[in-house]
């Protein structure tokens, strides 16, 4: 469905020195740096996936949201979604995508939602009785009659987001790009959110690319992620693996029947031990292995296994730079 070749987006950014004008020659030879914001990414995306692209700030991802889009044009490399190329023939593109950008609406400001919703009707050329159908199921799925008749400019975050997700999706797009769809969201709205999309992700098929900075998202959404910083793909996977790879330790948190003088267990390490109840920490065995090992010479009353949170773990990947070396 997205198939996306070394595709590459640089920006000459001028520099600016500091102090007075220095002549026009210097204004038109400004020296400029050239900032590589997405540098040879390949990827593939099937139909009906639902993938996370995640990274640090400035890593790329939103240029290359814009690019896949059609909204920006690469420097170089290859796109090719649903066959076609976004910055080719727009007419024909944008009516099998829909583009939601958490930051900005694509409403229109002074316009009551419903009237923004029936210009992109007529954008969009929607059949009357498919308009009516796609509105209703929107409507109740998001919440969205309470506010149908409010101009784009009062409503709320939530609600904003809300109605930019339904007139994303109103044409039966079959691929939807979201850029931070729940940026700034109370719980609730984020969880409403994640709802929608996973309904018109299951229901619909859609093909869903989203960024986010909220790793709930991607836990309650997507079966696979990829990271990218200094516009390089670094991993390209799904959850568990990712995980393993770079997750901290795993606890196992036992209970023993009685106090012992020594807890100590070959592939584990002791953490916090408290009276009868000891913690565990490990990586490199599997937690049966290990029940087994401590039940053949302790005798356990209760257990439990914590796995590392994915927060943690993509914690580590930024701040220990773990992915420099792509996979
Ligand atoms: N039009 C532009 N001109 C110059 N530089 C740009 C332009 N757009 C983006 N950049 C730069 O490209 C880099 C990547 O930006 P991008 O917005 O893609 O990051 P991001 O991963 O979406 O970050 P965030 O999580 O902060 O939204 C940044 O260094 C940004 O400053």
């Amino acid at each position: 469905m997205i198939e996306v070749e070394n595709l590459s987006k640089h920006f000459h950014i001028r520099k600016h020195h500091k102090g007075a004008f220095a002549g026009w020659k210097n204004f038109f030879t400004r020296e400029s740096t050239l900032l590589r914001a997405v540098d040879g990414i390949s990827f593939s995306i099937q139909r009906g996936e639902t993938v996370g692209y995640l990274g640090p700030n400035g890593a790329g991802k939103s240029t290359t949201i814009k690019m896949l889009s059609g909204l920006l044009f690469p420097t170089s490399g290859k796109v090719s979604v649903g066959g076609l190329v976004p910055w080719q023939n727009r007419k024909a593109y944008v009516s099998r995508i829909g583009v939601v950008f958490g930051q900005r609406t694509t409403l229109w400001w002074d316009l009551p939602v419903i009237e923004s919703l029936e210009l992109f009707q007529h954008i969009y050329k929607v059949p009357a009785e498919r308009f009516r159908s796609n509105l209703k199921e929107f409507e109740d799925l998001l919440g969205l009659k309470e506010f149908m008749h409010t101009p784009v400019r009062s409503l709320s975050l939530g609600q904003r987001m809300r109605a930019d997700l339904c007139a994303a999706l109103l044409h039966d797009p079959e691929i939807l790009f979201l850029d931070e769809p729940t940026i700034g969201l109370d719980i609730l709205a984020k969880e409403r959110i994640r709802e929608f999309i996973l309904h018109v992700n299951q229901q619909r098929e859609t093909t869903v690319l989203l960024t986010t900075h909220d790793l709930s998202d991607v836990q309650t959404l997507c079966q696979r992620v990829m990271i990218i910083d200094h516009g390089h793909l670094l991993y390209d996977g799904d959850i568990p693996t990712l995980q393993k790879r770079f997750g901290g330790e795993r606890e196992l948190i036992v209970d023993f029947a009685e106090t012992y003088p020594d807890v100590s267990i070959p592939g584990a390490k002791v953490g916090k031990w408290d009276h009868t109840r000891v913690t565990y920490t490990f990586k490199d065995i599997a937690a049966s292995e290990l029940i087994r090992r401590i039940s053949e010479r302790y005798s356990i009353v209760d257990l439990t296994v914590k796995e590392p949170d994915i927060e943690g773990t993509i914690r580590n990947i930024y701040q220990h730079d773990l992915l420099s070396a792509p996979v």
